[in-house]
């Protein structure tokens, strides 16, 4: 068990007109209600409290003179209750307190000291404290999207995010896009990155595409590497990325906190949280395409979203009633995924586990591949795929998904793949194969159930590290001379019709959905890079069951 750290100061403090113990060391602050008399009070409120240093926004002196102060809550406060002295005896400590379901809050108390000097103590060794976080950001780059989700960006920036920036002491420099594509080509060439500590985007998952996709492509053009080569190993981004959910789906912000609120994102990036991110680069014939952190599909979710980007006005809502169409139209593709499994690494797609705040299995996972990678660099003969033997399947597929977290959002809790990781160097790949419309229903239902979606005849997930996906009509000649052996010429051929849009009401391609944005083309090449980005998040946080054994209170 981890001892509590040494007392910094330890003081006999008053919260309005009780006594305490207040204390500081460089972990926590606690305040513990004096005890004036050793009889017990049941129906007295807990009497002792403690916030972990690294969760403390900001202190600040009490200015008001022998005055009262008004709280949020209306009520009104005494700060000073002597006359005619200067009236720095009190300060406030701000710090993060937790909610219901992930959400954080930001709470506080204010501490009245029987004199100036003492006061001043306490307000300078908690400040040395908190800017001896060296991973607290101080200035950051704000994006913020003014038309994603509900059009209300801006406001929920100005509202809620920017006052705690400014009580936290985080300068900004903000920038309200002027459309599509203005932060990515703004990261990518203008932006004077080293003057930040960190990129804050306000928006859906399509602003935060944007922003790795301006960071990641500068990165890689700095340190001299070429993006359009599928081969080459990506250089990580240095500056973390804030999210501030202001979009449809927001499914980047809520697998990595576990909650779509702007405030708890705001006070994870105040504390200068980090979750590093896989991230899957997409080529077509050695020519870069996109970058993608949540989810691939083609099929189901490529139609879904092609349809309903032509409804963007309805705002979310889009996204159901296109859901609906697709799915009565039931259409399938036909075509070839090849795949490299993930060897040699902890975890699998059919899990219970979960990838959670400090999870075990990214920490592996990510350790096993910089080591290869280590190796790599000296052994340049070695293969780099070496680790596995690409495995193929060809057929006629309702959706091919690639989910490289678990895609929780709230419209599926538990996600597309709710076994997959954040940070583990793989991508979880979802096979549905052409089925009933009843079938492909129930896997459908299931994302919003406890019943696992994997677990249907049709469906087959494969936790992969790589893979390529042609649709049939782009296939070679030699695997076309494949099929006519397969099935004959007849069924060939009458295949050939009916997929052909000329003639038939089934299309033969579906488009790739690329986090919410779509694919130019259908043919492409995945690859996963590990934890190539960090966000300022640390994952879903487990609920407490116990008391923290390091907390003074609990013992
Ligand atoms: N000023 C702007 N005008 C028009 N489009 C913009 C502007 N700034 C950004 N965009 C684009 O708007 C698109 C959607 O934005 P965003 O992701 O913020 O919201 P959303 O699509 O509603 O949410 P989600 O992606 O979570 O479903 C993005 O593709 C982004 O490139
Ligand atoms: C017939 C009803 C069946 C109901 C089934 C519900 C299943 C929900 C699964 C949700 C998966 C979300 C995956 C996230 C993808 C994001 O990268 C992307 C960008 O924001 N969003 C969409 O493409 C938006 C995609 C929205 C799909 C509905
Ligand atoms: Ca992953």
């Amino acid at each position: 068990m981890e001892r509590p750290s040494r007392q910094l100061l330890l003081s006999e403090l008053r919260i309005r007109n009780t006594a305490y113990d207040v204390s500081l060391s460089r972990s926590l602050l606690t305040w513990k209600r004096r005890v004036s008399s050793p009889v017990y009070h049941p129906f007295r409120p807990s009497v002792c409290h403690s916030v972990s240093v690294s969760e403390i926004i900001s202190v600040r002196e009490e200015e008001e003179e022998s005055s009262s102060r008004q709280r949020d809550d209306g009520s009104w406060k005494k700060i000073k209750e002597r006359e005619g002295k200067d009236c720095r005896q009190a300060f406030t400590v701000l710090y993060v307190e937790r909610s219901r379901q992930h959400r954080w809050r930001c709470a506080e108390v204010t501490f009245m000291c029987p004199d100036e000097a003492l006061c001043q103590r306490w307000v300078s060794s908690i400040r040395e404290q908190l800017n001896a976080i060296a991973s607290r950001p101080k200035r950051l780059l704000v994006y913020i999207n003014p038309y994603g989700g509900k059009r209300q960006g801006k406001h929920i920036y100005e509202q809620k995010v920017a006052p705690l920036f400014a009580q936290a002491g985080i300068s900004t420099h903000v920038i309200v896009t002027e459309y599509a594509n203005y932060a990515r080509d703004h990261l990518k060439t203008e932006a004077e990155l080293k003057t930040f500590d960190g990129v804050v985007c306000v928006g859906g998952d399509g602003m935060f595409s944007e922003i790795i996709h301006g960071l990641i492509w500068r990165t890689q053009i700095d340190g001299g590497v070429d993006p359009n080569c599928p081969e080459e190993s990506l250089l990580p981004c240095s500056l973390r990325i804030g999210i501030i959910p202001a979009g449809s789906t927001d499914c980047i912000c809520f697998a990595t906190v576990g909650t779509n609120d702007p405030v708890t994102s705001a006070l994870h990036i105040i504390v200068g949280d980090s979750q590093p991110m896989d991230v899957c680069s997409v080529h077509h014939n050695n020519t870069f395409l996109r970058y993608s952190v949540s989810l691939l599909g083609y099929g189901f979710y490529g139609d879904v979203l092609t349809d309903s980007e032509r409804k963007r006005w309805m705002g979310p809502a889009r996204y159901d009633l296109s859901g609906v169409k697709m799915f009565l139209t039931h259409h399938y593709y036909e075509g070839t995924v090849s795949y490299l499994p993930a060897r040699g690494i902890v975890g699998t797609p059919r899990d219970a586990a979960r990838c959670r705040s400090g999870c075990v299995v990214c920490q592996h996972n990510g350790q096993l591949l910089s080591e290869k990678a280590e190796r790599y660099k000296v052994d340049e003969a070695s293969d780099n795929e070496s680790d596995g033997e690409w495995r193929t399947i060809r057929g006629k597929f309702l959706a091919i998904n690639a989910a490289s977290m678990s895609c929780a959002c709230p419209r599926s809790p538990k996600g597309l793949s709710p076994a997959a990781h954040l940070a583990d160097g793989t991508t979880d790949l979802i096979l549905v194969r052409k089925c009933s419309r009843f079938n492909f229903l129930r896997h459908l239902l299931r994302h919003t159930s406890k019943d696992d979606q994997f677990d249907l005849t049709f469906v087959e997930v494969h936790r992969v590290r790589r893979f390529r996906f042609t649709p049939r009509h782009c296939q070679s000649d030699s695997d076309l001379e494949l099929d006519l052996q397969e099935h004959g010429k007849r069924q060939i051929f009458s295949q050939i019709c009916r997929d052909h849009p000329a003639c038939s009401c089934a299309p033969a391609y579906s488009s790739w959905n690329c986090d919410g944005e779509i694919l130019t083309h259908t043919a492409i090449d995945v690859r996963v890079h590990c934890q190539l980005i960090k966000l300022f998040a640390r994952g879903i946080e487990e609920p407490t069951v116990f008391e923290d054994l390091t907390n003074p209170c609990a013992i």
